[in-house]
């Protein structure tokens, strides 16, 4: 596979295989990440999705394979010097710290980041919308309002890749559709590249520019959600579209309903 220029990241043959889990949870798996790009991955519990985000972002090494990012080998890099982020599904908030302090925290740590801190938590908690709330405490938020702390902690940063493991997975419908909207525009203004781990297809099709399917640690297929919906690369991939659109129409006939009871 050739690398392109747009191409953010380059993931070649990457393996991994757990000695208690028996079979390989990853099975020479290759795609590009493109620059800018909303690339979900989907697929069902245990198919190696969060395996995979570990390796990307450095918490875990792979068996075989490389990680190329910007044409640079990154497989043996420090986490802390990937320029990536990531946000996960329970928040990993400090507790015992103000929506400020969370988000001014890592800011204060760096040298090159000390002075200008507070200036830059500021305006990341404007921009999640969070600017009222900044002297609370991450307990007295909803878990909307948590996780957009996260993601602002995690934009301060300045990442240029921010890797999702199942971000909305606790949060209540309307939030969920409300979060998504958000980080679509976050993701305009700030040209983050985001990589979206979720088994939730309706979320997938809904966000994406691109959706990777997985099973059983391979690849299924890469593609938009519109080729993915014209043309299935598998049954396993139909079955995904089909539940797809059933969710859709069950989600059209209660607001129908909702509208009727109106
Ligand atoms: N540290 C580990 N040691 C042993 N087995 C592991 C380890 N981490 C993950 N596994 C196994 O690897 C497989 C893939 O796990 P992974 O968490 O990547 O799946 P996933 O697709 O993210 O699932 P989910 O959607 O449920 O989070 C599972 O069978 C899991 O039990």
């Amino acid at each position: 596979m050739d690398v392109l220029v747009r191409d953010k990241l380059f993931i070649s043959d990457i393996s991994k295989t757990f000695v208690d889990a028996g079979t390989g949870v990853l099975n020479h798996v290759s795609f590009t990440v493109r620059d800018g790009e909303f690339l979900s991955i989907l697929g069902p519990s245990g198919c190696g999705k969060t395996t995979l985000l570990r390796i990307l972002i450095g918490l875990l090494k792979p068996d075989t394979g490389s990680i190329i990012k910007d044409g640079k080998d990154i497989t043996g890099t420090a986490p802390a010097a990937r320029k990536m982020g990531i946000v996960f599904q329970n928040y990993a908030l400090f507790e015992n710290m103000t929506v400020l302090k969370n988000v001014e925290y890592a800011l204060k740590i760096r040298p090159e980041t000390r002075a200008t801190a507070r200036e830059t938590a500021m305006e990341m908690i404007a921009a999640v919308g969070l600017s009222e709330h900044i002297h609370k405490m991450p307990g007295k938020l909803s878990g909307g309002q948590q996780q957009r702390v996260a993601i602002a902690r995690t934009l301060a940063l300045q990442p240029e890749i921010i890797l999702f493991d199942e971000p909305m997975s606790a949060l209540d419908v309307a939030t969920r559709l409300s979060m998504r909207t958000e980080l679509k525009a976050l993701q305009k203004r700030f040209g983050t590249t985001m990589i979206y781990v979720t088994h939730d297809q309706e979320e997938a099709f809904a966000l994406s520019d691109r959706i990777l399917i997985m099973d059983q640690g391979n690849i299924c297929q890469l593609d938009t959600p519109e080729n993915i919906c014209r043309n299935p690369a598998s049954d396993y991939v139909r079955s995904f579209v089909l539940a797809n659109i059933r969710l859709k129409v069950d989600s059209l006939s209660r607001y129908a309903e909702m509208v009727r009871d109106v």
